[in-house]
């Protein structure tokens, strides 16, 4: 087992990359701690391959360094980096047994032969492939073969850590549930660092425990599902979570008389006073403003705080509905429960100043980090 900590790395695969589009993975600092599951999450392309085979060696970064547990493994061969890899289709031995299959890793690094029994026997046990290990792999079918691969990757007790990489892919819609509560239940048991790369955001939520989001090469938010779903730190994470993904909609800073407010055409949209003070600091005349569909309040009559808007139409998806409306020519979707009245024509939305998010440059401006100006601040008012 082991920590990974990914050092100003930086990958690309062109010869003279000169702007930050050339490169597949752009500048990166971050620690994967020992012993979580984690996925990383992200559309095709972003590099999350990439990443992975940084990680087991098979790629060789143009940039920065690998560690585990603090030391630097960029010299090490993929072999001798302790790293099990399961890839998108199964790599196993057809005319192997499935015993033989999973006693392979063990039998190659000289492991006694009692030890590889007991040890092929638990792994079969925990993935149901007990019954199976007197078959020839060929006869397997897909997810059979896929769980084979996974457990040549459990069996050795020396891994620093297990790479998935959109291991489900081949795997039945009704077995994939089965197998991600079986690799959550696998990473509870043997407590091994466990690094799993898909594009499907359920898929890395019931599995994970901690979700990197990638977008153009790099790593934009690292957080529990709940923290990427309440607050966002980028738009792409908005965008990419959550079923529909956040509203977005552009607003300007205007001065109000004395006062500072974030317009929207006509109407003014609620934030704090203290965030008003921050983009006013930060120069920022226009952000983006975002809010996801479960938090948008829909009202059927006149409300102080509520925007009139049109119905667009009104999805329903059986144990929930989506709403759009029209907010100033812009179409936006709000989430209704089951019970809740389906409205039309005209009807009244509002924005919990809480769960309406600011972003500016597409970074969430984030009013409870710690920022150095914060610092100052603090620091001025002990010298007073
Ligand atoms: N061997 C290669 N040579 C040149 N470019 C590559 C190579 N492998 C990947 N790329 C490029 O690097 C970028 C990242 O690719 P990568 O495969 O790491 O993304 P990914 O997120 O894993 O995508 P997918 O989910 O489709 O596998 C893409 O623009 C891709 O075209």
């Amino acid at each position: 087992m082991a920590s990974i900590t990914l050092n100003a790395l930086a990958h690309t695969y062109t010869e003279n990359p000169t702007k930050p589009e050339d490169y597949a993975i752009r500048e990166m600092t971050h620690v994967w701690e020992q012993g979580g599951a984690f996925a990383l999450l992200g559309p095709s392309g972003c590099g999350k391959s990439t990443l992975l085979n940084i990680i087991s060696g098979l790629l060789k970064p143009s940039n920065g360094e690998v560690l585990f547990d603090g030391k630097r493994v960029n010299e090490l061969k993929p072999e001798e980096r302790n790293i099990a890899q399961v890839f998108q289709f199964p790599v196993v031995y057809d005319t192997m047994t499935v015993f033989d299959n999973l006693a392979f890793p063990l039998r190659n690094i000289g492991v006694p032969e009692y030890k590889v029994k007991s040890k092929v026997y638990e792994v079969a046990e925990i993935l149901e492939l007990s019954e199976q290990l007197k078959r020839k792999a060929k006869g397997l079918s897909a997810d059979q073969k896929q769980k084979v691969s996974m457990g040549r990757g459990l069996v050795r007790d020396d891994v620093s850590a297990i790479l998935f990489d959109e291991p489900l892919t081949v795997i039945d819609p009704q077995l994939k549930w089965k197998l991600r509560r079986k690799l959550k239940q696998i990473h509870e048991q043997f407590n091994i660092t466990m690094v799993y790369v898909t594009h499907d955001q359920l898929e890395a939520s019931t599995f994970a425990d901690k979700i990197a989001v990638m977008y153009n090469g790099q790593i934009v938010q690292f957080g529990t599902p709940r923290e990427l779903f309440e607050n966002p730190a980028h738009t792409f994470v908005g965008y990419f979570i959550g079923s529909p993904g956040m509203n977005f909609f552009e607003a300007e800073l205007k001065s109000q008389g004395e006062k500072e407010a974030l317009m929207f055409g006509d109407h003014e949209i609620s934030v704090s006073d203290s965030m008003l003070a921050r983009l006013k600091n930060m120069g920022a005349n226009k952000v983006t403003l975002g809010i996801r569909p479960e938090f948008v309040h829909v009202w059927d009559g006149k409300n102080d705080d509520a925007f009139p808007v049109d119905v667009d139409y009104v999805e329903d998806l059986g144990t929930y509905k989506i709403l759009s409306f029209l907010f100033h020519g812009k179409v936006m979707k709000a989430r209704l429960s089951e019970d809740q009245k389906v409205p039309s024509g005209q009807i009244y939305v509002s924005f919990p100043e809480q769960w309406t998010k600011v972003y500016v440059d597409e970074y969430l401006v984030d009013l409870t980090a710690h920022s150095s100006e914060d610092d100052m601040n603090k620091e001025t008012d002990h010298a007073n």
